[in-house]
């Protein structure tokens, strides 16, 4: 059962349990352009507190650098090696586990954060933001040329999708047997500004139909993610707790990394889906209404 915080007692004896907070965006700092009331002030007090402070999305629209930007814009100080999103994940991922062959290149169909991140790592790629690909164009077969050099197709959260993007991708997807399917992330919507929106996932999931199978996925929950941060940051998983709004990655991520859970309730998870009738068997350790909570803190 989680343990539902409510008083300043419980969030100082929270912030003391832990030395390394690690933080998902979309829905716990901010819906789209909009920061969640507090969250900014949280993050201050935890850095004030001499905690670590590390931001895991699985928004792959930007990069690390333009994250920083984001922060920069809401006074928040951050570092490029405090930001793992899951474009940058997928792109360490590319280079350093799959070794994909420098004469190779990925078909992308996703943004520009995705794109960033891989020529970051030095993986040609092919797609993505590329104009002639974003066309409501008819997509012909007699007018393509399947570009052999193609081993890996990478599908993220792509809001300018098309019928030639996914035709392309299911193209190299079933005439090259060796071409590996990933994806960012596969969370189906995220929550927005005003809103939810669809996400990765219900970008993925025609292509995944059409081709009859899965992809690798990348972000969270998949262990790739914490094993791109351990790559850089030494933490304590015991002392360390995941701050998410949605169960089915961020908590499960939290749960199999060995880390604590603190569930927030201003993105997509809703409270009767952990009080019931029928609650979902991903149980967070703690939950609050929004991260803005821990402001009860002092910055002592
Ligand atoms: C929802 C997710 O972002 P995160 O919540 O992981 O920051 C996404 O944008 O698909
Ligand atoms: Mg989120």
């Amino acid at each position: 059962m989680a343990a539902r915080l409510s008083s300043a007692q419980d969030y100082e004896s929270l912030v003391d349990q832990y030395d390394t907070w690690m933080f998902d965006c979309d829905g716990v700092l901010w819906q789209g352009s909009n920061p969640v009331d507090g969250a900014m002030d949280v993050l201050q007090i935890l850095r004030h507190r001499g905690k670590r402070v590390i931001f895991v999305t699985n928004n792959a629209s930007q990069s690390r650098k333009s994250y920083k930007k984001k922060f920069d814009k809401l006074g928040l100080e951050v570092h490029v090696d405090e930001i793992y999103g899951s474009a940058y994940a997928s792109a360490v991922y590319i280079s350093t586990v799959m070794k994909l062959p420098k004469d190779k290149k990925v078909f992308v169909i996703g943004m520009s954060g995705i794109e960033e991140e891989l020529t970051e790592e030095g993986v040609s790629y092919i797609g993505g933001t590329d104009p002639a690909d974003n066309t409501l164009e008819p997509f012909s077969l007699s007018n393509f040329t399947l570009d052999t050099s193609v081993g890996a197709v990478l599908c993220g959260l792509d809001t300018s999708i098309n019928y030639t993007k996914l035709s392309k991708a299911y193209q190299y997807l079933t005439r090259n047997p060796v071409c590996e399917f990933l994806a960012t992330n596969t969370d189906s919507t995220y929550p927005a500004a005003g809103g939810t929106l669809i996400g990765a996932g219900s970008i993925s999931a025609p292509l995944a139909f059409a081709v009859g199978k899965e992809p690798l996925c990348i972000g969270k929950p998949a262990k790739t993610m914490l094993d791109c941060i351990q790559a850089k940051v030494h933490f304590d998983p015991k002392k360390t707790i995941m701050v998410g709004d949605r169960l089915n990655t961020d908590i499960l991520f939290g749960q199999q990394g060995g880390l604590a859970t603190l569930l927030v309730l201003t993105g997509i998870t809703k409270e009767i889906e952990i009080t019931g009738p029928s609650p979902s068997p991903i149980v967070p350790d703690y939950v609050t209404a929004s991260i803005g909570d821990l402001r009860a803190v002092g910055k002592q």
